[in-house]
């Protein structure tokens, strides 16, 4: 358990940098904390390792007031990564990862296969081992800033905006990757990020942090998204923000309906369809390849699955009403294509039913929060989508 008792920060020209913050962060938990620029975030982080000294409150790690833990002692048990991931350029990659290991004594051979270790386990090829950072992309570099992090094992890992300079491509395999590695690790974990979405993606806690320093909410994401406790939170989240918490109401008990399908091979066979007719072509295993309708129709027929209209993103019925109005949005029949684990086709959803269970789970959870703020008419939702 990390804790913080009426922290303040005032940096020595008079900035507020942190004020009178109270918050307790579990073990085994990933706390984001989220905000504009300026708000505190980082300086709280670095309170933790004691890099920035508080001038009043206390601190505790594990239970013990951090002031009387010697800074080096504290820092061997809390990884760090920073944004750039901060690696030394003229150390080849398995070094850089060994760096702590090494500092801490550990002999340079044990220190190097613990290295290759924690490369593997953040999903790096090993081949990468003995390059140096400039040989490799943003995205690798900064798995390897979560590899060096996490070699020696510590139990606490501070990440500060460790993803903000990657592209959004990238960004969504790290963050992917580290919902996977965190849900392998149980690390206790302190995240700080501008970015809203990412704040509700990764974390089980998000604290939400305003202008001087003054911490405004701390709950779940949901909570965040639908009950912002303010209208600084009610800002920070956005206008778009019933849209994202549909990430978090599963598609259980959404209808799927069945879809008029045909063989790839059997397309010409295909009568003429009327106008604002969409067929859908699937394999021998009914794996979906993509629409036809009728502008489609000949083309298909003679070039077939290169010359069908896209799919859209795929969803299954575990997954949340997210997903379905991703599917509904990105398909050309705004019918959201759903298949079982296996890619096969089980049929579709459409914006209608997606908004009527949302509807339907936020009254049951009697909230209405979410729907008063985000109209449930279709075109206002796909409206907020693609904004
Ligand atoms: N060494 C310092 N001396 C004076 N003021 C500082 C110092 N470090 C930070 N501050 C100020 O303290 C406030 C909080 O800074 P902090 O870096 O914690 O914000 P942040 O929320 O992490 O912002 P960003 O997202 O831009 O990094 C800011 O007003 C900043 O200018």
């Amino acid at each position: 358990m990390i804790t913080f008792e009426h922290v303040t920060k005032q940096f020595p020209d008079g900035t507020i940098g942190v004020d009178d913050l109270n918050l307790e962060i579990a073990d085994g938990s990933f706390t984001v904390f989220v905000g504009p620029s300026g708000c505190g975030k980082t300086t709280s982080m670095r309170m933790i390792n004691r890099m920035i000294d508080p001038t009043d409150g206390v601190i505790t790690v594990g239970g013990e007031d951090i002031r009387t833990v010697r800074p080096t002692r504290l820092r061997l048990g809390i990884g760090y990564v920073i944004q750039n991931a901060g690696l030394m350029p003229h150390r080849t990659v398995v070094d850089n990862v060994a760096t702590v290991l090494v500092l801490q004594g550990t002999p340079k051979r044990k220190a190097r296969i613990a290295a290759l270790e924690a490369m593997e386990r953040v999903g790096l090829d090993l081949k990468m081992a003995t390059r140096y950072p400039a040989q490799l992309s943003g995205g690798q570099q900064q798995r390897v800033g979560v590899a060096r992090a996490l070699a020696a094992d510590p139990p606490i890992l501070l990440m500060d905006e460790p993803f903000s300079a990657v592209d959004p491509v990238v960004r969504d395999d790290l963050q992917r990757e580290m919902l996977r590695l965190q849900s392998e690790l149980k690390k206790t974990i302190v995240f700080v990020t501008h970015d809203i979405d990412e704040a509700v993606r990764l974390g089980d806690r998000v604290a939400v942090f305003g202008t001087g320093g003054v911490l405004q909410q701390i709950d779940t994401p949901e909570n965040v998204l639908t009950r912002p406790a303010n209208d600084f939170v009610t800002g920070l989240v956005g206008r778009d923000r019933g849209f994202r918490a549909m990430s978090f109401h599963p598609a259980a008990g959404l209808p799927v309906l069945d879809v008029e399908t045909v063989a790839l091979g059997d397309v010409e066979n295909l009568p003429t369809l009327p106008a604002g007719a969409w067929v859908l072509a699937v394999d021998d295993a009914r794996r979906p390849l993509g629409w036809v309708n009728a502008t489609r129709q000949t083309l298909a027929a003679q070039h077939g699955a290169a010359a069908l209209a896209p799919l859209g993103s795929l969803t299954t019925p575990e997954r949340t009403l997210r997903q379905s109005l991703d599917a509904v949005l990105s398909s050309p029949s705004e019918q959201g294509v759903v298949v079982d684990d296996g890619g096969r086709l089980l049929g579709v959803v459409t914006a209608p039913d997606v908004l009527a269970a949302l509807a339907r789970q936020k009254d049951a959870a009697g909230d209405d929060v979410v729907l008063r703020d985000a109209p449930v008419a279709p075109a206002d939702a796909t409206q907020d989508a693609l904004s």
